[in-house]
């Protein structure tokens, strides 16, 4: 009889500090400070060439870091070589053996177990991830999102204290990349896994991760839930990196009396509801999500005359693409049923100036 899936978690606590690396003398990972604590998800988000390859890689042991140390648990692993590290790993290419069935690429890395157990495991991995009708096809005779899910089992069939995946749904559609998400964090959750993911889309990365690590050029901007992240980015980058934000230009021309004010490109003025953080003359950035833009037909007290450029539905969602005061690209983004007439091309913004971000000028 099959043995009952352990429900002790696998995952272990990652910890890295004050890690540091450089190809060639050029610098790709600048002293990186991050934990993933045991049973969580954590993603690692930033543009091309910004260094989480290089971080994945520095953390299964691939690649030893100039400066810095990696913790598993309580282990120091910083020199032990990656197949002692207990690290599973998953690729966007699936990475399967071609020549081996299912089963045999899931015991591939259970070598060291007795005959019996390993046939135990390799059923109940693929119990877990639902295969167990293809257990002798070959990984050609099966789909994108079935493959991944083999690729999945083997890395966590000999139980890692870390998985480490790397854009493991990008070469998957929309609607099987969402269920492929879905069913991940499912497992994660239930098995206890520690988990890494590194990924170019900040939608995957917020609706996987309990965490994400926002990197560029090889350092980390911000680390925290995705909550905090789109709340209170710490800074421009973030702001752009984490959701959509419109940016405004303006200089702040009122800072003395607890309520800013500040005066944009236009010449128009936007009173702050409270301090603005900035001495007057101060160049900022006023960073607005589309869902602190509100549009009205006709005037209301502080609004831009905005046009309209472009309206799209999308669900039950209003996306619409405006030029603020003839010049400023805005989105905003409302609810369709909130929306009883269709607005006119000549609109009225104004903004939720409590929730909007001030920044300096870059
Ligand atoms: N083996 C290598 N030799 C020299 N430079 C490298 C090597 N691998 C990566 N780099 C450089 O280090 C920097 C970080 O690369 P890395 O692959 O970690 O980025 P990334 O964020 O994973 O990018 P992508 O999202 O495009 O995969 C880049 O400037 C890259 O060109």
């Amino acid at each position: 009889m099959e043995k009952p899936v352990s429900t002790s978690p696998l995952g272990q606590t990652l910890a890295v500090s004050g890690v540091s690396h450089s190809y060639a003398g050029a610098q790709a990972v600048d002293d990186v400070n991050f934990v993933v604590p045991a049973g969580s998800i954590a993603a690692i988000l930033g543009p091309s060439g910004c260094g989480k390859s290089t971080m994945l890689r520095i953390v299964c042991g691939l690649l030893r870091p100039g400066v810095g140390k990696v913790m598993i648990g309580d282990r120091d692993v910083t020199d032990v070589p990656a197949r002692e590290r207990k690290v599973g790993m998953v690729f966007q290419n699936y990475a399967l053996f071609p020549h081996m069935t299912v089963a045999e690429n899931i015991a591939y890395g259970l070598s060291g177990l007795p005959r019996e157990e390993r046939r135990e495991r390799v059923a109940q991995m693929m119990s877990i991830v639902r295969l167990e009708p293809f257990a002798n096809r070959l990984p050609r005779q099966m789909s994108g999102g079935q493959q991944q899910r083999v690729a999945v089992a083997r890395a966590l069939a000999p139980r890692p204290a870390l998985l480490l995946l790397d854009e493991p749904f990008a070469a998957l559609d929309r609607s099987l990349r969402a269920d492929l998400q879905f069913e991940f964090v499912q497992l994660q959750r239930s098995l206890g896994i520690t988990a890494i993911i590194v990924t170019h889309d900040q939608e995957e990365a917020q609706s996987v991760a309990e965490q994400l690590i926002v990197m560029n050029k090889g350092r980390v901007e911000q680390s925290g839930p995705p909550a905090e992240l789109y709340d209170k980015p710490a800074n421009l980058f973030v702001n752009g990196f984490v959701g959509h934000a419109s940016l405004l230009k303006a200089t702040v021309a009122r800072a003395d009396d607890g309520n800013g004010l500040l005066r944009l490109a236009s010449g128009s003025q936007l009173a702050m509801p409270g301090p603005v953080g900035f001495v007057p003359t101060s160049d900022v950035v006023l960073a607005v999500r589309p869902e602190h833009v509100k549009l009205a037909a006709s005037p209301t007290p502080g609004a831009l005359l905005a046009k309209r450029v472009l309206s799209v539905p999308l669900g039950h969602l209003m996306v619409h693409d405006l030029l603020v005061e003839g010049a400023t690209p805005v989105r905003a983004i409302a609810d369709r049923a909130s929306e009883s007439a269709e607005l006119p091309r000549d609109v009225f913004v104004s903004f939720a100036l409590d929730r909007c971000r001030l920044f300096p000028a870059p």
